[in-house]
């Protein structure tokens, strides 16, 4: 039967890129998404500035809300201090089977934690779970209905980064996010991942 999506994204990696280099795997997607086959990677325009925003905010602990394969994932923990650590939620295990070995053929599978499951039974639990009470960074990429009630289980001092706030949008939770006392937003105007339609990532700190 005929391969899926990430299957071919996973094979463009294991052929263009180099093993243990977490560069090469990222420019390795971009071009397979650019030239050859469009995937939802946070893609390399919005990826400079998640970069930037994790670079600022130096975080020991960070959630990612949807894995996909793994693309921001490897972005994400390149970053990371050797200590941090990297929790990213994959609710398909099919994603999930790909996702982990594009994180291992970059060599971030020390600071990486891929847990199976949905976003509104994980959240609650990972207290007792990881031992970790809230996050410094949450990067939400996953189901865009979501975004919403995920934000409310987690106010507790994170700096949340969301993307597709535009396209595909997630209105309710940009409204909540802008007009609530408890944050302060910001927008980062961009491009849907290898296209020319506007998009963007919206930074939104927690204040208590
Ligand atoms: O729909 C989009 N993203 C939904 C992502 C969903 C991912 O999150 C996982 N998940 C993990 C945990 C959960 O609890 C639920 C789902 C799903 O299993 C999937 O891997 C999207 C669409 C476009 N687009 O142009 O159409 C562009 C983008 O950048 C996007 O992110
Ligand atoms: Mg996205």
């Amino acid at each position: 039967t005929r391969s899926t999506r990430p299957q071919r994204l996973l094979a463009a990696v294991q052929k263009n890129a180099t093993r243990g280099d977490p560069r090469s795997v990222v420019k390795a997607i971009d071009e397979f998404c650019r030239y050859t086959e469009w995937a939802m990677n946070v893609g390399d325009e919005k990826g400079c500035i998640l970069d930037s925003v994790v670079s600022e905010v130096n975080p020991a602990t960070v959630l990612e809300l949807g894995t996909y394969c793994g693309y921001s994932t490897v972005r994400i923990a390149t970053l990371l201090p050797p200590d941090a650590k990297l929790i990213t939620l994959e609710f398909n295990p099919d994603f999930a089977v790909i996702a982990r070995q594009v994180i291992a053929w970059a060599g971030q599978e020390e600071k990486v934690h891929l847990v199976e499951g949905s976003s509104g039974d994980l959240i609650p639990k990972m207290k007792e779970q990881f031992g970790v009470k809230s996050f410094d960074l949450v990067f939400l990429d996953h189901w865009k209905d979501r975004y919403l009630p995920d934000a409310k289980l987690m106010e507790a001092g994170s700096v949340l980064l969301a993307d597709n706030v535009i396209c595909p949008g997630s209105p309710d939770y940009l409204d909540y996010v802008r007009n609530s006392p408890k944050y302060r937003s910001q927008y980062f105007k961009s491009h849907l991942e290898y296209t020319k339609v506007e998009d963007g990532l919206e930074k939104s700190v927690f204040l208590g």
